[in-house]
């Protein structure tokens, strides 16, 4: 369910765990809706990256000012006029909690998908810091998003253009 009523600019998280295809999807959306776009890989602190590299899931300490500084992007953006698009992995309500806490506005898209799939995908390509044996903690950590949130969700299973097409059906009006 998308609400539309507001007149402020779409500010929209593209959510799921590792591999799901935020930062692909994110970015073909952004561009397809004239919206900035920002790749929360990008944010993390070298420290969180090593922790990740190391085979190590980062915890709520390590996540906190990350997310913190996605919503901080996401309200500035806001507050100028501009629409914006983010690559996030937002796996917990509390997560999705604190950045609506800057943006009571925001949207989420969640990814969603089996995990062997997802798996395959990452047999596929290489990452900067985060190894595939951290998928099993992603799902484990996943909360999907519930009735009262504010957002929808999409099978991964669907190319990316068919996705794309399908969010931007979704959220383009705003
Ligand atoms: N809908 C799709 N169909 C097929 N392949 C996809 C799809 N979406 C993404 N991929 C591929 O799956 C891999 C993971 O995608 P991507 O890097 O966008 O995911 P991600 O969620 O941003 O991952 P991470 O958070 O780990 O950086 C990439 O190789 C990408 O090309
Ligand atoms: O919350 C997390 O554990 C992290 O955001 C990870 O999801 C990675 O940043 C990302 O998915 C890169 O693979």
């Amino acid at each position: 369910m998308v609400d539309q009523s507001t007149s402020e600019p779409l500010a929209l998280v593209v959510m799921g765990v590792q591999g799901s295809g935020k930062s692909t999807i994110g970015r073909l959306l952004a561009e397809r809706l004239g919206a900035a776009f920002i790749d929360g890989d990008d944010l993390h602190t070298p420290a969180a990256k090593a922790k990740m590299a190391s085979g190590a899931p980062l915890d709520d300490d390590d996540r906190r000012p990350w997310l913190q500084l996605i919503a901080a992007k996401m309200a500035e953006s806001v507050e100028a006029g501009a629409p914006i698009v983010v690559a996030c992995s937002a796996l917990k309500r509390s997560y999705r909690d604190l950045m609506r806490g800057r943006v009571p506005s925001l949207g989420f898209a969640h990814l969603d998908g089996d995990k062997h799939l997802i798996a395959q995908r990452l047999t596929q390509r290489d990452h900067e810091y985060m190894p595939p044996t951290l998928l099993d903690s992603q799902f484990q950590t996943l909360e999907p998003l519930g009735d009262d949130e504010s957002g929808t969700t999409i099978s991964l299973v669907r190319s990316p253009d068919e996705i794309v097409d399908a969010l931007a059906e979704s959220f383009g009006g705003r």
